[in-house]
């Protein structure tokens, strides 16, 4: 995609993320119209497609994407995701191209057991994430919900770990991001498979 953010770009774009929210949804991690998408289409101004918000995000399609702003503002499109703000949020202050919000079982029985945050080691799985397999010891951070995107923000960014691309909003779900939407569905699946295994191994 160009830096320009035109109609085409959108589109791609839309087709883009309805491929990728209909994968987490086939896995149950988006039900009930819950969760949205998004990818970095230019960095300066910041511009963002994002799901249009309300959709079965099992059935997009490429139209159902808007483009906004750096505060989460439509710029083209209808009603972007209630959460539109969060994801510029976090491509403005991590780097990354895409981000992914889901709502999984294990990111929210995570959070509860662990709300100070959760911590990981000695998996071959954190490679996933980029870190070492052995001997480090990395925290997901558990950050508390918020209906205001601002107050959810700067959680996010106070708690945020920047070798762990990914945050657990408390009662709510999983944040991961990636450089591209491809990575950021990386992230994802490990991410999920990390809460998995300390819901369920441990
Ligand atoms: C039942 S989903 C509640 C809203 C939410 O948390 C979410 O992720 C979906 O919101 P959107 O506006 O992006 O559809
Ligand atoms: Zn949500």
């Amino acid at each position: 995609m160009s830096a320009g953010g035109g109609a085409r770009d959108l589109a791609e774009a839309g087709a883009v993320l309805a491929a990728e929210a209909a994968r987490f949804a086939s896995f149950g991690w988006m039900r009930g119209t819950s969760g949205n998408l998004s990818v970095v289409l230019s960095r300066d101004p910041l511009r963002l497609a994002v799901t249009a918000s309300g959709r079965d995000k099992g059935e997009l399609t490429s139209a159902d994407v808007v483009l906004v702003d750096e505060r989460g503002a439509a710029v083209q499109g209808g009603r972007p995701s209630a959460e539109a703000a969060l994801h510029a949020r976090v491509a403005a202050s991590t780097g990354a191209g895409a981000v992914v919000h889901v709502h999984t079982v294990a990111s929210v029985a995570m959070g509860r057991r662990k709300p100070g945050g959760i911590l990981l080691r000695d998996l071959e799985m954190l490679k996933g994430v980029g870190q070492p397999a052995h001997g480090v010891e990395v925290t997901l951070p558990v950050v508390a919900n918020s209906q205001d995107m601002a107050e959810l923000g700067d959680r996010l960014e106070a708690a945020r770990d920047p070798r762990m691309p990914a945050v657990v909003v408390a009662g709510h779900g999983l944040y991961v991001w990636g450089a591209d939407p491809r990575q950021a569905r990386h992230h994802t699946e490990v991410v999920e498979w990390l809460l998995e295994l300390e819901l369920t191994g441990r």
